[in-house]
């Protein structure tokens, strides 16, 4: 099947899960349009790394529908997650192994083959800015070149779409930038993005944004056009502590 352009990346439809008594997701729906980049603004337990779970098919939803690329992830899990590239907040690479080490092993378990995957290492090490740390062993890095490392692992097999767990958690002011102004220049690039966090300032006015709070969507659209709603429901929601 062939999709078009207008097929988002990401479609997301009534999606709902529950931890037994625990209702982390409750009827969530939104897009991600191609070549977007939709920040997933929500506090801890807002059921961020829930729905992710879901798109990654760890979990299985109990209802709704999550479409990438227009493959249903339930009914044709391979076509679905073979467009996906995660970074989730628990580190995927070997601090032990050499950077070029790991993504050749990462590479494998695509199927790229040695010389395609030769190729494809040293192209996404210069996407990430670290084609000079290829030798170096992945606990050697600084924590921002850890978290680019790991969003050169995820670009490895050219996903359409991009699932960052709070990818720049932990990281200091000058690592965060670096990591942010990175998933912005693939996004000119034309992969979309799905950006969960916790930070307000990690957001651009052109930015779409959904905001989720206990497991449900209190607001979605375009940052600018949220306006100081955005800012001030957040803050309602979160306490002030946005
Ligand atoms: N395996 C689990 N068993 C039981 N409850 C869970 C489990 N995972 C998450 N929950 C609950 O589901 C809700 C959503 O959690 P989730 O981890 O998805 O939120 P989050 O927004 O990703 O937060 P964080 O940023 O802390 O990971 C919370 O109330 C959490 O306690």
């Amino acid at each position: 099947m062939t999709h078009s352009d207008a097929t988002p990346a990401l479609d997301i439809a009534g999606v709902s899960h529950a931890f037994g008594a625990v209702r982390a997701l409750n009827d969530v729906s939104f897009t991600v349009p191609r070549g977007a980049f939709v920040a997933l603004l929500g506090v801890n337990g807002a059921g961020k790394t829930t729905l992710f779970s879901l798109i990654t098919r760890l979990y299985d939803s109990t209802s709704g529908r999550v479409l990438v690329g227009g493959h249903d992830a339930r009914r044709a899990p391979g076509e679905a997650l073979k467009r996906l590239g995660v970074v989730f907040q628990s580190k995927a690479l070997d601090g032990d192994l050499t950077l070029a080490q790991n993504l050749a092993y990462h590479a494998a378990l695509h199927g790229i083959g040695r010389r395609a995957a030769k190729l494809r290492i040293a192209e996404v090490l210069e996407e990430v800015n670290l084609t000079e740390k290829a030798g170096a062993r992945v606990s050697t890095l600084s924590g921002g070149q850890q978290r680019r490392a790991e969003i050169a692992r995820a670009l490895l097999h050219r996903p359409e779409l991009l699932l960052l767990d709070e990818a720049t958690a932990g990281l200091d002011v000058r690592a965060r930038a670096d990591v942010q102004a990175l998933v912005r220049r693939l996004i000119a690039g034309g992969v979309s993005a799905l950006w969960a966090t916790h930070a307000m300032d990690e957001i651009a006015p052109e930015d779409l944004v959904v905001v989720l709070h206990k497991g449900e969507v209190k607001a979605q659209g375009r940052a600018s056009e949220l306006g100081t709603s955005l800012t001030e429901g957040f803050l309602a929601l979160t306490g002030g502590e946005a």
